[in-house]
């Protein structure tokens, strides 16, 4: 208890010490590993310290080393089946789109399908540099270009330089006629798959609404009702329950078998699909992913390894460099990269 309790202060000290924050809603996580103890951390800017002691989990780290497959290198196919086999480790990606038109008008925008701002083009190349480092095998996006270009962008900024190709696959024909016919060319492309289940919550009828003027005329607490509560819906709309069942479902379905098969992942989406996969994923409650807040073009980084998702690190500092917890894998592969491409 006495080694918990020390891991607990230095882990709030030094959440302090580094301004580990994000700056729009004074959220900060944070996972560290001192004296054999893993110290999970999630809390606001406002909380006291007896209620950020709630939010922490102390439990027993892990000792095991892992590895992933090494997207680096281009080994045969069996040699891939084979790392894949043995590898227990996968890093797993969010982002939340960078800033919208619509976000930047302050109006409800759910599944209406607006594209970026000019800082949220910025948001998402800075998003790519935080995550430079970090494999990436299989992109997921929503249906909505905001996703869509978030991701695209961010890739440009990857130091393995792979060509990420959106997946056509709503028709035989379309599925034909986008087909690549070199295996060598192939390797190096990057599958970027859309699904409209990622979507934004769909807002019914306050899309295209200004959020100020709704509260104004609903009241803040009816209006802080509909956006933050799990199970209530706007009028004619998703509640963030039924947002979760279709997000987390093909989550569940057709993702988490990525990370068996040891692909890295990275998933494109928005504020409200995103808290639904992370409240499944850090087995939040419904009271705790209320107060669960995202910014616009900063990604999170899980680690999946043994069966378990494991939260590596939420950049608020100004470079991936000292703000994600590198497991071994992750740093020998970013060691590789810049021998490759120095
Ligand atoms: O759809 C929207 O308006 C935003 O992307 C998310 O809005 P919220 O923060 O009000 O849920």
């Amino acid at each position: 208890m006495i080694m918990a309790a020390t891991a607990l202060h230095q882990a709030i000290g030094t959440l302090y010490s580094h301004g580990c924050f994000h700056q729009e809603h004074g959220t900060a996580s944070l996972r560290l590993v001192s004296n054999g103890f893993r110290v999970d951390i999630r809390l606001l800017r406002s909380e006291s310290y007896q209620s950020r002691k709630r939010n922490l989990v102390v439990s027993q780290a892990s000792t095991s080393q892992t590895s992933v497959s090494n997207p680096v290198s281009s080994p045969s196919k069996n040699a891939t089946t084979e790392s894949r086999k043995k590898s227990n480790e996968a890093a797993l990606i969010l982002i939340r789109h960078g800033e919208s038109l619509w976000n930047e008008k302050n109006l409800f925008t759910g599944c209406v399908d607006v594209p970026l701002t000019q800082k949220g083009v910025e948001e998402a190349i800075a998003a790519g540099k935080r995550i430079s480092y970090i494999p990436v095998d299989v992109i997921y996006t929503s249906a909505l270009i905001r996703a869509q270009m978030t991701a695209m962008l961010a890739m440009t900024q990857h130091r393995r330089k792979k060509v990420p190709i959106v997946m056509h696959d709503e028709s035989e024909q379309a599925k034909s006629w986008s087909r690549i016919h070199s295996e060598e060319t192939k390797k190096q492309c990057i599958p970027v798959v859309t699904a409209w289940q990622l979507n934004e919550r769909m807002y019914g009828e306050l899309q295209g609404l200004n959020k100020q003027e709704t509260a104004d005329r609903y009241g803040k607490e009816k209006v802080h009702e509909w956006r933050r509560s799990y199970d209530i819906p706007p009028p004619n709309g998703e509640s963030l329950e039924m947002c979760a069942e279709r997000a987390v479902a093909y989550f569940k379905e057709h993702i988490e078998p990525q990370f068996v098969a040891g692909k890295n992942v990275m998933i494109a989406a928005h504020g409200n699909s995103l808290r639904s996969i992370i409240m499944y994923l850090d087995k939040l409650t419904s009271q705790e992913v209320i107060s669960l807040e995202l910014s616009t073009g900063i990604p999170m980084l899980y680690i999946f390894k043994e069966g378990k998702f494991v939260r590596r690190g939420s950049p608020a500092g100004p470079s991936e460099a000292g703000v994600y917890a590198y497991t071994k894998t992750l740093a020998l592969y970013r060691q590789k990269l810049d021998e490759k491409y120095q």
